[in-house]
């Protein structure tokens, strides 16, 4: 699953959320010291993509300006400039661009899913992804992107015709998933948001709830399920395991018993889905988290028809529970529940 750099994407925009106005010129949102904030961005990175679009529009170098970063790139035994990624579908790009000129490699993808994963092939660790809107809005929405970092100018563009940050999309973080501020920075008249997304914290949290589960006591008739309960902010404040204090408790339940309060930013991370019908009581694992009021679930393997039907991802989405299922990670729980096989 983790067969994608790190993403880092770095863009600069008006207050009103342009990056660039609609003119065939393009618009220096930057001043001086954040577009060498940016070099510096640039410099410690493996790989930098921008869309076709933008070669087109901008005709960017993509290179280290500064002199000291190239020298110390090489160093380290490193090429003076990352490799230079773009993503075109129609493959129009003019071989005249400065995309493909100067002293950095450039290579041409034809998708994002296409990138990613050559990227890592390549040994790209750390991608910075400049724009442009199409490539960014693509990116965000199927949460891809691990760090943000917004560069705001203080003025506007107030052109409807102009690239705003994003295009509109179904993105992950939204009033109910909010990103992180990890830090704000002034740059002369420009204010330097870093946000992190928390995209690879999904897969690690997975990892380490089942692990949790190999703490269950066995059971022939029941799954060994490990759940643990992360705040907005990324804080453990649960976890529980199946059969903990009780040979009837199931996972989900023995962490919320733990908890009280204001859950409506928190996530839980399940390794198995959870339940929606149980044989030996009367409340549910669906039930339990919708009580305890979450509003997001993870989880790594459906339920298999062993012992009851499971149904609990449906029913937690139908109760408008934004529900995260990892199947990557299930071949890792059915190896904890293999007795029961
Ligand atoms: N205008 C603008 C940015 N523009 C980005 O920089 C690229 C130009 O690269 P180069 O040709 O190497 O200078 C351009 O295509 C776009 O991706 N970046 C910023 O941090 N701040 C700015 O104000």
């Amino acid at each position: 699953m983790s067969d994608r750099p790190y993403v880092l994407v770095s863009c600069a925009m008006s207050v009103d959320g342009f990056l660039d106005d609609a003119s065939a010129e393009r618009l220096i949102l930057s001043n001086s010291d954040d577009l060498d904030r940016v070099d510096e961005l640039r410099a410690r990175c493996d790989a930098i993509l921008v869309g076709a679009n933008t070669i087109r529009r901008d005709d960017p170098r993509l290179l280290v300006r500064s002199d000291v970063r190239r020298l110390a790139r090489v160093a380290e035994g490193l090429p003076p400039s990352p490799l230079r990624v773009t993503v075109t579908r129609s493959g129009e790009l003019s071989p005249g661009a400065r995309f493909f000129a100067g002293e950095a490699e450039s290579v041409v993808f034809s998708s994002l899913s296409e990138a990613l994963p050559a990227l890592v092939e390549r040994g790209v660790r750390r991608l910075l992804v400049e724009g442009g809107s199409a490539v960014l809005t693509s990116l965000f929405a199927a949460d891809l992107v691990d760090e943000l970092q917004l560069a705001v100018a203080p003025f506007f563009v107030g052109d409807a015709l102009a690239p705003r940050f994003v295009g509109p999309g179904a993105f992950p973080h939204s009033a109910r998933r909010r990103m992180r501020l990890a830090g704000v920075e002034q740059v002369g008249d420009v204010v330097v948001l870093r946000y992190l997304l928390g995209a690879m914290d999904d897969e690690r949290w997975l990892r380490e709830a089942i692990e949790h589960s190999r703490l269950c006591p066995p059971s022939r008739t029941a799954f060994s399920v490990g759940a643990i309960v992360v705040s907005a902010s990324g804080e453990e404040l649960a976890r529980g395991y199946s059969r903990e204090g009780d040979p009837l408790n199931h996972a989900e339940e023995a962490a919320l018993a733990k908890l009280s309060g204001d859950l409506s930013g928190a996530t839980i991370y399940s390794s198995l889905e959870p339940c929606s019908t149980r044989k030996s009581r009367e409340r549910s694992c669906a039930d339990h988290i919708e009580a305890a009021g979450l509003r997001r679930v993870v989880f790594a393997w459906r339920e298999p028809s062993l012992f009851v039907t499971g149904e609990g991802a449906e029913r937690l989405t139908a109760a408008g529970i934004d529900v995260v299922e990892l199947p990557a990670l299930a071949p890792n729980v059915r190896e904890v529940n293999a007795h029961l096989f």
